[in-house]
């Protein structure tokens, strides 16, 4: 299968949450693809950040000023099954997760599959692709992690361009339309060799909405294009 169109996925985990629906609108207004929506427990990770309310909030913001980007839910929470359906009903259109936050990962990604989301697993620094072995067929994106998880402006495990390209070699022998996602530290000065190793979809915090002030669309417009310009290079 081939690589699918580059997304960029700006993580709304450095935008201003005092002003969230206008820091997407302007991020999307300016050239990126997808809203990366960062949900963390203060147990699976060490940090605490949104969940479905404010996921429902914004969908229907995005809805009333005609903001068209899929939502892409990335769970650190655990136990994982008793909140999906809550951030699918809130307008969720992918919903990755953990696989060691959920004790049945079948039923997990069945359960994200049943209500119409897209699912994906995402692997930490440490995780093991055998995750992967029975669930080929049952997912839409792989979420390879580049940080430890819990927090934006990390700095990218170099490590994660090698599981990169092992994903890239699972997918294209699956013969499956699936998303390769990385996360954690991703900014222009990086995003080349991330993209040369396999990844169609690149998620950002703090390398839009850091470099960018909050509300200067006009910014955000030019790290998005530089993003663009490093990934058409690869
Ligand atoms: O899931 C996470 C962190 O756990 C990420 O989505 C970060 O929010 C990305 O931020 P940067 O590393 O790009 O600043
Ligand atoms: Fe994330």
């Amino acid at each position: 299968m081939a690589k699918q169109e580059n997304w960029i996925a700006p993580s709304i985990l450095s935008a201003d949450f005092a002003q969230l629906g206008k820091d997407v609108k302007d991020v999307i207004a300016a050239g990126a693809d997808v809203v990366h929506f960062d949900v963390m427990d203060n147990h699976y990770v060490p940090n605490l950040t949104i969940g479905p309310l404010v996921c429902e909030s914004l969908k229907k913001f995005m809805d009333n000023e005609g903001v068209k980007a899929p939502i892409d839910v990335h769970l650190m929470v655990k136990p994982v099954d008793r909140i999906i359906p809550d951030f699918i009903n809130a307008g969720a259109d992918y919903v990755t997760f953990h696989p060691e936050a959920s004790e049945h990962i079948d039923r997990s990604l069945a359960m994200i599959k049943d209500m119409g989301a897209k699912a994906g697993l995402v692997f930490n620094p440490h995780t093991s692709l055998s995750y992967l072995e029975h669930v080929m067929d049952k997912i839409d994106m792989i979420l390879i992690m580049s940080v430890n998880p819990g927090f934006g402006g990390q700095s990218f495990i170099p490590q994660a361009l090698e599981k990169l390209k092992a994903c890239r070699q699972l997918i294209d022998a699956s013969g499956r339309d699936i998303r390769l996602e990385i996360d954690g530290g991703v900014k222009v000065e990086n995003i080349r060799e991330v993209a040369a190793a396999g990844c169609d979809t690149f998620v950002s915090g703090s390398g839009i909405f850091g470099k960018a002030n909050a509300g200067d669309a006009n910014r955000y417009d030019t790290v998005i294009q530089q993003m663009r310009d490093e990934i058409a290079k690869a």
